[in-house]
């Protein structure tokens, strides 16, 4: 058996007008994060550390924020096509890491629904994802609610 780990990061900037969409699903708040797809931080986190353990380069480069196929794409679509291109290397998921760093909203309570999610798109148990929330105690962009940012450390593996 061969694993590799893997390491996201990602950041959508926090608006008026927009829908907020983390993890897959859709959150009640104020603002909503800007992006050229639906702007799921968590999401894109996570498509890193898959593309990345895998030697894959990066979202952007296999999904172009200038496509008119991606123009406000839902990422659950995203996520199901990065778990696709590492399989062409042979590559399952192990399982994920992530966190995601926000002022407000509260996570905890979406954060079941959230590993639902990701579980079923990727085709692992929901044991087989973390999903944490932290705020950074009203310091920096996420601190200030201009952004939301996310992290993920994924391991994937093949026979
Ligand atoms: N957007 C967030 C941020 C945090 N949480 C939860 O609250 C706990 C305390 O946060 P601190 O930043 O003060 O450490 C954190 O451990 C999370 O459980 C959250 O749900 N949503
Ligand atoms: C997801 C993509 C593609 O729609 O666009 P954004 O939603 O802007 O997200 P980002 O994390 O900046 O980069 C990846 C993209 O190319």
């Amino acid at each position: 058996m061969k694993i590799r780990v893997g390491f996201g990061y990602d950041v959508h900037r926090l608006v008026e007008g927009r829908e907020l969409w983390i993890g897959g699903i859709k959150i009640a708040h104020s603002l909503g994060l800007l992006g050229h797809s639906d702007a799921d931080v968590l999401i894109h986190a996570i498509c890193d550390a898959l593309l990345g353990a895998a030697n894959m380069r990066d979202i952007g480069y296999h999904f172009p924020d200038t496509a008119a196929e991606t123009d406000g794409i839902d990422s659950k679509v995203l996520l199901r096509k990065t778990v696709e291109l590492i399989a062409t290397k042979g590559y399952s998921v192990g399982n994920i890491d992530a966190t995601i760093c926000a002022e407000r909203p509260k996570m905890n309570p979406h954060i079941p629904e959230m590993k639902r999610c990701m579980a079923a798109i990727i085709g692992i148990d929901e044991d087989d994802v973390s999903i944490k929330a932290t705020t950074t105690e009203r310091l920096g962009f996420t601190g200030r609610e201009e952004g939301i940012s996310a992290y993920a450390t994924v391991l994937i593996e093949k026979a």
